[in-house]
């Protein structure tokens, strides 16, 4: 898949991508590896490579809650295109590493009070992120280990199959109309080929965060186990993954999804142009604040 990372060569000269990671990944072989296989990734992205099984776990440590940042979406498209050029890999599990959290979706500060130049790199950027997601090559797993609202659903929604910890507070979903604004039609696709056309669209229009049990039931997670469990359980359901041909099961898996990705594949600017605008109107810059504080009041 030829995509174009077409992120500010400022912002990519900024990072250091594959750069050894301090502490936790500093002469740690990776778990289940064998001696002399290292951790890498970049400060916000920790791999670790277990090359014997062809299998890579890719942890978000972007805290505390784990949002999509510019930096943190580029960190992670360089991660994931670093494992997909590379053939040692057949499978990846993307997780958290921020407690209780997966991802608390799109980094709110990226789009408000930016001007468009801004909020349009950002979400060239949120757009490229599900593209390599969505179609990638490996067989990509969610174990998802906290709450994952609006971007982290989306994140979630993007693997080819999910596992969510058994945990009340880990609601999954695509809230977006709780904060004021609405998710893009790309959001709505995903959602609706996964739980099907009238559960989306009441769960879209609700803003419903579901939790474990009704994710389970609405089939926006595919697996739903005790915590200490979750992990393994992503090992065992990739091994199941990993012994269909890789040709069959990509391209099979293409067949699936490209008519979903060539919907926004055919219009990118004009999504973005889209988002530039709806963004910046000033009833949405509004809201926008309207939420951010209520997180802050939240905290006391
Ligand atoms: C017509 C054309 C239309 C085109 C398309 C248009 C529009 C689409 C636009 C946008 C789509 C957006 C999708 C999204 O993903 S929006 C983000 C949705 N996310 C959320 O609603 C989650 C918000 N966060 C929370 O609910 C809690 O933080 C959480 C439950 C995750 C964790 O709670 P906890 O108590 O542990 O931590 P907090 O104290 O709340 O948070 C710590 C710290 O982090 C800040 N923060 C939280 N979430 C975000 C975020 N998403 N972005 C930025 N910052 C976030 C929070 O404010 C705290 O900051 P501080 O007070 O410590 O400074």
């Amino acid at each position: 898949m030829a995509l174009t990372v077409g992120l500010r060569p400022l912002t990519r000269a900024l990072l250091r991508p594959w750069a050894r990671v301090p502490g936790a990944a500093l002469g740690r072989p990776a778990a289940g590896s064998g001696d002399g296989v290292r951790c890498f990734g970049s400060p916000r992205v920790l791999v670790e490579p277990d090359p014997a099984a062809g299998v890579a776990v890719m942890k978000m440590r972007n805290p505390p809650v784990n949002s999509l940042s510019l930096e943190f979406l580029t960190e992670l498209l360089i991660s994931l295109e670093k494992l997909e050029n590379d053939k040692t890999f057949r499978g990846i599990i993307i997780t958290s590493d921020c407690p209780g959290i997966f991802s608390a979706g799109l980094d709110l500060l990226e789009m408000y009070g930016r001007d468009p130049a801004h909020c349009a790199e950002y979400w060239k950027a949120v757009q490229e992120l599900w593209l390599r997601v969505y179609l990638s090559n490996l067989v990509v797993i969610g174990a998802i280990n906290g709450i994952s609202p609006a971007g982290g659903c989306l994140l979630s929604l993007s693997c080819d199959y999910r596992v969510l910890a058994n945990n009340p507070k880990y609601a999954i979903g695509l809230n977006e109309t709780l904060l004021g604004i609405i998710a893009p039609f790309w959001f709505k696709d995903v959602l609706v080929n996964t739980i099907g056309h009238r559960a989306a669209e009441r769960a879209l229009q609700l803003g419903f965060l579901f939790p474990p049990s009704d994710a389970l039931q609405v089939g926006i997670v595919d697996q739903v186990v005790p915590e200490d469990q979750v992990q393994s359980t992503a090992r065992s359901v990739m091994a199941q993954w990993l012994a269909i041909p890789d040709h069959a099961r990509q391209l099979t898996k293409n067949l699936v999804r490209k008519p979903t990705a060539d919907r926004l594949l055919q219009q990118r600017d004009a999504d973005i142009q889209n988002f530039v605008r709806f963004i910046s109107r000033d009833s949405i810059q509004k809201s926008l604040h309207v939420y951010l504080e209520k997180l802050k009041q939240k905290k006391g």
